[in-house]
């Protein structure tokens, strides 16, 4: 079997905002990652983990605060990307925010707002052209030309997070950090935007770094998930193995706070509190593989405990 394209490879990431300055933080600390073209990889934790800060270092947002490691796109240092190179990884890579309200110009109509990336990029020639796409990318995302040319504020949430979507698609973008797309959404329709992500994913072979402290719906959509605290992975696996059989003690923890829509299982549930001390205790740390293809920060003999417990 042919080892699956690697996309986006972080390498030993340290990331420091206000460094050597009061106030200085840590916000990723020797983070390695890889994502598989085609997969939708889930970054999961809780607020102020750091898994905005990975996806926007990918997207070189935070060059600057960069203090060690390296993120790879197709192979290539994005740091180093210069002239027609970096003009290229600014449409091939794109973000879709968490707030559509926030992210979308309210003086814009929906067709310049979706036009934005194909204007600044010089993608389309004619006006005729520019039209047709819009339309075509306003068709992908469950929308009409009766849209077109209408302002933000007349569409629903939900609405406006497909118009952020299409926005996003126009540049033709091999890969989408979607930091946290439907938290702002009504419940009812958050599973709506997840089946239109999945659908577009799988027609122009998207891979996605789906960020979401709502942990319900990110195993639905990922492929594998990456769980995060204080700045670190701790955890890595399939979604399978990261929600059936979680290893580390925060991953359980994790799981152990999400509320059952069936009342019988909430009555049983109990939320499992985290002691992140054992974080603290000075004992050195890395990704091992307990089971094939699923990694837990750990030391050596944690790893033998994990590993024994695995097969029982
Ligand atoms: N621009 C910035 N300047 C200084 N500190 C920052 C900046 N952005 C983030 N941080 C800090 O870095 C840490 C990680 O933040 P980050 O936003 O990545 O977390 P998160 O897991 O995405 O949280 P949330 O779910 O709340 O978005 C936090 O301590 C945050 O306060």
């Amino acid at each position: 079997m042919t080892e699956p394209k690697k996309v986006v490879e972080i390498k030993n990431l340290d990331l420091t905002f206000n460094k050597g300055k009061k106030g200085a933080n840590k916000a990723i600390n020797n983070v390695s990652l890889d994502i598989y073209e085609g997969e939708t990889f889930g970054l999961v934790g809780e607020s102020g983990s750091g898994k905005t800060t990975i996806g926007r270092a990918i997207l070189k947002l935070y060059d600057n605060f960069i203090t060690g490691g390296e993120i790879l796109f197709e192979g290539k240092d994005v740091r180093n990307l210069k002239g027609s190179e970096l003009r290229e990884y600014r449409s091939e890579a794109q973000m879709i925010f968490q707030d559509p309200q926030a992210s979308l110009n309210g003086r814009m109509r929906v067709k310049d707002i979706v036009a934005e990336g194909l204007d600044a990029n010089g993608l389309v020639k004619t006006k005729a052209e520019r039209d047709a796409r819009v339309l075509e990318l306003l068709r992908l995302v469950g929308l009409n030309d009766d849209h077109l040319t209408r302002y933000p504020h007349e569409f629903s949430g939900g609405q406006r997070q497909r118009i952020g979507i299409a926005r996003a698609l126009a540049v033709k973008p091999k890969f989408v950090v979607a930091d946290e797309p439907i938290s702002a959404l009504d419940v009812s329709i958050q599973a709506q935007v997840v089946n239109l992500m999945r659908d577009i994913q799988a027609k122009e072979n998207l891979t996605y770094l789906f960020i979401a402290h709502d942990l319900s719906m990110v195993k639905y959509i990922s492929d594998r998930i990456g769980v995060m605290h204080w700045g670190k992975i701790l955890e890595v696996g399939t979604s399978e193995q990261v929600y059936n059989h979680p290893i580390h003690p925060y991953t359980k923890s994790l799981l152990s706070s999400i509320p059952s829509p069936d009342p019988i299982s909430e009555r049983q549930r109990t939320p499992i509190v985290y002691d992140p001390t054992a974080e603290l205790d000075g004992q050195e740390r890395e990704m091992r593989e307990i089971t094939p293809g699923h990694f837990v920060f750990s030391t050596e003999a944690e790893a033998e405990v994990y590993k024994k417990n695995a097969t029982l």
